[in-house]
């Protein structure tokens, strides 16, 4: 069923409106969006919090984060404060959710709207999401207009309290009315899988095990856990951003063509790949934590005092998955994150076979990697001649570098800026449907009830700034993926060296 955007009149709630995710990323993409033009100006913004917040008091601490402003639009900043206000008022109780009712629709009156459109955005802890969605359903929902709620993760810890959240907001918001975030979909190289991989034939044509030999999905982070360790020990690196954001992106990577770009069309082929998953074997993972740094400057993941002494949490994991399909059967997959390493990074790789032996010799495979973040990047890695008088191949890429080929002034938006925009425009395709959630808990689940067991695996230790466990290279290795440190692979190559390569 296709859904309308939403028009010019909408109350826009953020719940949880002192806190950081509102601070950091929720009100920053509202102002994000309005500056360039993407939310209309007669809209009315209301952040909804328990802190008592004077007016200037919360406008200051919301417009902290603001970016892209300079001298010729520096006026949108009180254009946008103009239109928000913050309502103090409890969760627990029916009070502070009638007062805000009646301002959306005071608000809505004076426009002479007769279909409310309202967006509430949930930016609270998860132990409060129930007890919000309860409130608004009952003292701040319109019958006669249209509602959309945005609901943050943690979407339960486990497949059964995943269930059980879902069992509990079902019979409030329908699937139509409630939105997902996974801040992972809102990302541009997220968002073009599906245009890289369903818009190019020679991808498509080669998409699959005949011609691909290993593919990897790596997140890496340059920071530790330092001061949110208590809250980390409990949740672990799989939890964070495996069950989730590497997940929706190894889904777009391996699902089938959809029949349209229709947001259902899209989910529908999400969740059937992820039924073709194979269990996440207990043997063929690599778990780590991360000690003090070599130089001693950054502090282990057990120095924090929040984190449990003998903690066993997993800061670092690799996982071998596989995919029984037509398509994928055979083919290794490593899904691996890891905190504090050498540097900050996301990609995918993907490794093609080798070609036929015969003309050339210790020729490399084609490797296709999709840098997601920073900079994001698509480049192939191919066998070219190196030019002039020598007569041998060299690696070299095709090179899509956003950087270098789109001006600095195209504005992308930034993941909850895109995510917000989809939400307004009743774009479902880039949420979390309540079927993935379910198979991405059912394929998590074991898995983490392994490691966190009483007599759970011990995390190899890396230290602070390296990168990963030391069993890291063989793990990669016995999964398909080959490490080629003294090829001639170099970027930019500008001045091929032809000594002895003639
Ligand atoms: N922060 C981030 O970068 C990210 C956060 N998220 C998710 O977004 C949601 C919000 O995160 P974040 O803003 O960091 O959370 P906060 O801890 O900052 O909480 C948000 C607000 O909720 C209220 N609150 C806090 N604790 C409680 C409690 N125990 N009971 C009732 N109300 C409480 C507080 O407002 P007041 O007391 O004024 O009502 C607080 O300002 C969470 O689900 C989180 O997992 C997801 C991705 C990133
Ligand atoms: O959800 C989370 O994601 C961030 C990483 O997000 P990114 O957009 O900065 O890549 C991660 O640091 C955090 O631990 C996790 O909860």
């Amino acid at each position: 069923m296709s859904v309308e955007p939403f028009g010019k009149h909408v109350t826009i709630v953020v719940f949880g409106a002192s806190g950081d995710l509102a601070k950091k990323k929720t009100f920053p993409a509202l102002f994000g969006l309005f500056r360039e033009g993407e939310l209309p100006s007669t809209i009315k913004v209301i952040g909804y919090a328990r802190s008592e917040l004077s007016d200037a008091d919360f406008k200051e601490r919301i417009s902290a984060n603001f970016k892209g402003v300079n001298d010729s639009n520096k006026h949108k900043v009180d254009e946008f404060l103009n239109l928000c206000s913050y309502t103090q008022g409890q969760y627990d109780s029916a009070e502070g959710f009638k007062k805000l009712n009646e301002e959306m629709e005071k608000y809505e009156k004076d426009s002479g709207v007769d279909k409310p459109e309202r967006l509430f955005y949930l930016a609270l802890p998860p132990s409060v999401f129930v007890t919000v969605a309860s409130h608004i359903k009952e003292n701040a929902y319109t019958k006669t207009g249209e509602v959309r709620l945005i609901v943050e993760k943690p979407f339960g810890n486990d497949l059964e309290s995943s269930r059980k959240l879902q069992k509990s907001l079902a019979p409030l918001f329908t699937e139509e009315e409630l939105y997902r975030i996974d801040h992972y979909l809102g990302k541009e190289m997220v968002k073009n899988l599906v245009f890289l991989r369903f818009s190019n034939e020679f991808l498509n044509a080669s998409w699959n095990k005949n011609h691909i030999k290993s593919i990897q999905i790596s997140f890496k982070e340059a920071f530790g856990t330092e001061g949110r360790g208590g809250y980390f020990d409990d949740i672990g690196i799989v939890r964070d951003v495996m069950q989730n954001h590497l997940l929706q992106v190894l889904t777009l990577l391996t699902m089938e063509r959809p029949v349209s770009i229709d947001p259902e069309a899209i989910r529908d082929e999400k969740v059937k790949v992820l039924k073709a998953f194979g269990e996440l074997e207990t043997d063929d993972i690599l778990l780590g934590q991360y000690t003090k740094s070599e130089d001693g400057t950054k502090p282990g993941y057990l120095d924090d005092d929040t984190v449990k002494g003998d903690s066993k949490c997993v800061t670092y994991a690799a996982l071998g998955m596989q995919i029984h399909n037509e398509r994928w059967e055979g083919v290794p997959i490593v899904m691996r994150a890891g905190k504090a390493l050498k540097e900050s990074k996301v990609e995918i790789r993907i490794q093609f076979k080798e070609v036929a032996k015969g003309m050339f010799n210790d020729i490399q495979r084609n490797e296709l990697v999709m840098r997601i973040q920073p900079n994001e990047a698509v480049y192939m890695k191919i066998n070219s001649k190196i030019p002039g008088i020598s007569a041998v191949p060299s690696v070299t890429d095709l090179d899509l570098t956003y950087s270098s080929r789109y001006s600095k002034e195209f504005w992308i938006p930034e993941a909850y800026e895109s995510l917000i925009r989809d939400c307004y425009l009743g774009n479902h395709a880039n949420f979390v449907r309540d079927d993935e959630l379910d198979l991405s808990w059912k394929l998590f689940t074991p898995l983490l009830q392994h490691i966190e067991s009483k007599d759970g695996p011990t995390p190899e230790p890396y230290p602070y700034g390296s990168n990963g466990p030391k069993n890291l290279r063989p793990f990669l290795s016995d999964h398909g993926y080959n490490f080629y440190d003294e090829g001639t692979y170099e970027w930019p190559l500008t001045t091929p060296n032809v000594k002895g390569k003639m």
